[in-house]
């Protein structure tokens, strides 16, 4: 097997909030990689700065000091349309509500990130329903989310995420609403993504029998990110 690559890595990151007088700090010198084909499972009690890492890792947030490479490219200095350029094409995330467009089929939620970077609508429609076949809603492709359950919605969401063939997918705790069993097979459809598609994966998450399914497990700890 060929050496992975490095996707994402984080350097000597420091995130801190001001509350008042004080100041709250979330990471202190915190470095983490995370590599082409790995799952990878974020496991740290609420508030630690689970959300945080993801947004510092999605070039949502600027860190106050260290570095964020996104496929060996540092970050930190770009400007920000240069950022979101990054985080359109090599970033896809997923939250535990799938924020789908109500007013679209499933098929059309998929379709949209791709019709944004430029692909023809035939070229987006064929994407969009490779990849619904591939998570098993094939069937869905034309209903509205308020018509699909809680796991057909995130295995939606999942799909739009990699709808761009992104290089890393972050999401933040992607079954935390659904029953232990859907959460499983959805997991099962996000992980065979990553298997085939050569992504990687950083997941949030409370579900200690997901993560034990995982790579790797990572957990924060005095702001930094330490394997478990
Ligand atoms: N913009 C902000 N301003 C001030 N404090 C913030 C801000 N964002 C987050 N925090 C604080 O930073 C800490 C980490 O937040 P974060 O959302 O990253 O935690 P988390 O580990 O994802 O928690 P959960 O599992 O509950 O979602 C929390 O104490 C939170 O209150």
């Amino acid at each position: 097997m060929p050496p992975r690559k490095t996707v994402l890595k984080l350097s000597g990151v420091e995130r801190h909030y001001g509350q008042g007088e004080t100041t709250l700090t979330i990471l202190k010198g915190a470095d983490f990689e995370l590599r082409s084909g790995e799952i990878v499972a974020l496991v740290a009690p609420s508030g630690t700065g689970k959300s945080t890492l993801l947004h510092l890792a999605g070039l949502l947030e600027h860190p106050d000091d260290g570095e964020v490479y996104i496929g060996g490219q540092s970050c930190n200095g770009l400007p920000d349309n240069e950022r979101t350029a990054i985080r359109r094409s090599e970033i896809g995330f997923v939250y535990q509500f799938h924020h789908l467009l109500p007013e679209f089929s499933a098929v059309e939620n998929i379709m949209m990130p791709q019709l944004i970077a430029g692909l023809s609508k035939a070229e987006a429609k064929e994407r969009a329903g490779q990849l619904l076949d591939y998570m098993r809603i094939g069937h869905r492709a034309d209903h509205r989310p308020s018509e699909l359950s809680g796991g057909e919605q995130q295995r939606v969401a999942i799909a739009r995420a990699v709808a761009n063939a992104p290089r890393v997918l972050l999401a933040d705790e992607p079954t935390g609403n659904l029953d232990p069993e859907t959460a499983s097979y959805v997991f099962d459809a996000l992980e065979a993504l990553v298997r085939q598609s050569g992504l990687a994966a950083l997941i949030a998450t409370h579900n200690h029998e997901l993560a034990g399914r995982m790579d790797r497990r990572v957990t924060i700890e005095g702001g930094k990110v330490v394997e478990l």
